[in-house]
């Protein structure tokens, strides 16, 4: 079961590190996420990204590829995005033109629009009020506290310097919207996107999300796939 060997370290998020690793068997790179076990709430996290992740199949999403389950963490193995990050991308050119931004802002949206029309099918949906500061939505960053403060009003604006098209700059304007039913409508983006009102979902998030029965049995279910596969300890993945 010594499938991956590992590359290098990729990055690290809020649950754990990601790492570039290779097939023994096959040669092909991968990206295993690594999340340590124990803490039931993350571990319920994991498992309902497991559960949402392996039913989605889109050229613009990353591929879900397996889970593996050792005593001390949990393996999420995906396809290997090689291009980088797309931040990274625009800090080294200083700026895309908007030609190059439109073409990744489309492949954003397919996979964004594809995520909300699976959503009906997935036991939650996709949520706005968890990440990285700078890519929450307004209307959810209005309501964070930061250094004790509450965030009561956010502006944007775009500076002078920069040039873009009038299309570009009403898209923008109706993006950066903080009242939900101002927002882009539900027309744009091949017109499935779900633009359930922010603070309908604002309210989940404050009442926790909801649990099913169905959801539970559905992480047992791949808790049960996952440990099937069972290995002693991260050997298996030959990490450092
Ligand atoms: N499939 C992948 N291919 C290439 N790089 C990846 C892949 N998955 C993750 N990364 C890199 O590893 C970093 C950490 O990813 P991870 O999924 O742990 O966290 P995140 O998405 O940044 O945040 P969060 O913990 O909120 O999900 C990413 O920022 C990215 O640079």
């Amino acid at each position: 079961m010594d499938t991956y060997e590992e590359v290098r370290s990729i990055g690290s998020g809020n649950f754990g590190v990601t790492r570039l690793m290779c097939n023994r068997d096959t040669g092909e790179l991968v990206a295993v996420k690594t999340i340590p076990r124990g803490n039931h709430r993350i571990n319920k996290s994991a498992y309902r990204e497991i559960i949402n992740h392996r039913s989605l199949r889109h050229p613009n999403i990353i591929q879900f590829i397996e889970a593996i389950l050792t005593h001390t963490h949990l393996a999420i193995v995906m396809e290997y995005a090689s291009g980088g990050e797309l931040f990274d991308r625009i800090v080294d050119l200083e700026r895309f033109s908007e030609d190059e931004a439109r073409y990744f802002f489309q492949q954003l949206i397919w996979g964004v629009s594809y995520c909300h029309h699976m959503s009906s099918m997935l036991h939650s949906r996709p949520k706005s009020a968890v990440g990285t500061p700078a890519y929450i939505a307004p209307e959810i960053l209005n309501l964070q506290e930061y250094d004790g403060k509450l965030i009561k009003a956010i502006q944007y604006e775009i500076p002078q310097q920069v040039h873009i098209s009038t299309d570009c700059r009403e898209l923008i304007s109706r993006i950066f919207v903080s009242d939900p039913s101002k927002k882009i409508p539900k027309s744009f983006g091949d017109g499935y996107i779900d633009y359930r009102s922010d603070e309908e979902e604002m309210q989940e998030e404050e009442e926790g999300p909801e649990e099913n029965e169905e959801e539970e049995d559905e992480c047992d279910k791949i808790l049960r796939e996952v440990q099937e596969k069972e290995t002693p300890n991260m050997k298996a993945l030959s990490i450092g």
